[in-house]
């Protein structure tokens, strides 16, 4: 695993929301991929976020967008968050930062595609820069595994799957690994980005 790279040690954010944890368990990851690289990390729960955290997601370096797919977009609560960010769209609080972002779902697909652009395009109103995954697909050729990092073949952020009756344990290993290299590439990104200001 890759060692924290010289630079100013950055800070990230993560904005998630999860239902039945499922989408939690990519937090923790991308949070621990973020840590190995140096990065001070705050994962922020949008759907009871404080005045204090809208305050450490202001002054991040670097924000990762996360939620559950349903109905084939990002959750309602992650929704409802995003629309209360109109104020600082407004005022360009976030302008210039890196963003990512990292969904899950059911389904191996499950659209989780268009969750993924969604929070592209939230970035993109903020004049955020989107940070890719950064991976190759995996488990596209007969020498590839399920257990392939990116095995379900993303390029936009990170997305994972688990069966839609079990609990968060569930959450597919690969799709763990893969959501801790995210949390690593935008770590490193912000890290870049911390030292270009000063
Ligand atoms: C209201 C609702 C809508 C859902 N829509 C989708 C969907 O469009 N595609 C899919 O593959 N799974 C869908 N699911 C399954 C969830 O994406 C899946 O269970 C996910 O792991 C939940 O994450 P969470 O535990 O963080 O909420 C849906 C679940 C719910 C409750």
């Amino acid at each position: 695993m890759a060692g924290p790279s010289a630079g100013p040690s950055p800070t990230v954010a993560i904005a998630y929301h999860s239902g039945n944890g499922h989408t939690a368990v990519l937090a923790q990851a991308v949070r621990e991929g973020a840590a190995d690289a140096g990065a001070a990390v705050t994962a922020i729960q949008v759907d009871t976020i404080t005045e204090r955290q809208w305050q450490q997601l202001d002054g991040a370096d670097a924000i990762v967008f996360g939620a559950p797919t349903y109905m084939g977009t990002a959750s309602a609560a992650f929704h409802a968050f995003a629309q209360a960010t109109s104020g600082r769209w407004a005022e360009r609080a976030w302008a210039d930062k890196p963003a990512a972002g990292f969904t899950v779902s059911g389904s191996k697909s499950g659209d989780k595609l268009h969750t993924l652009q969604y929070f592209g395009v939230l970035a993109a109103q903020h004049g955020m820069h989107w940070v890719n995954l950064g991976l190759l697909p995996g488990w596209n050729s007969s020498a590839g595994s399920e257990h392939d990092l990116n095995r379900l073949g993303f390029y936009l952020g990170a997305a994972g799957q688990a069966d839609v009756d079990l609990g968060p344990e569930a959450v597919t290993k690969a799709d763990v690994e893969t959501a801790r290299h995210l949390g690593r590439r935008v770590a490193e990104t912000a890290r870049r980005f911390a030292a270009a200001r000063v």
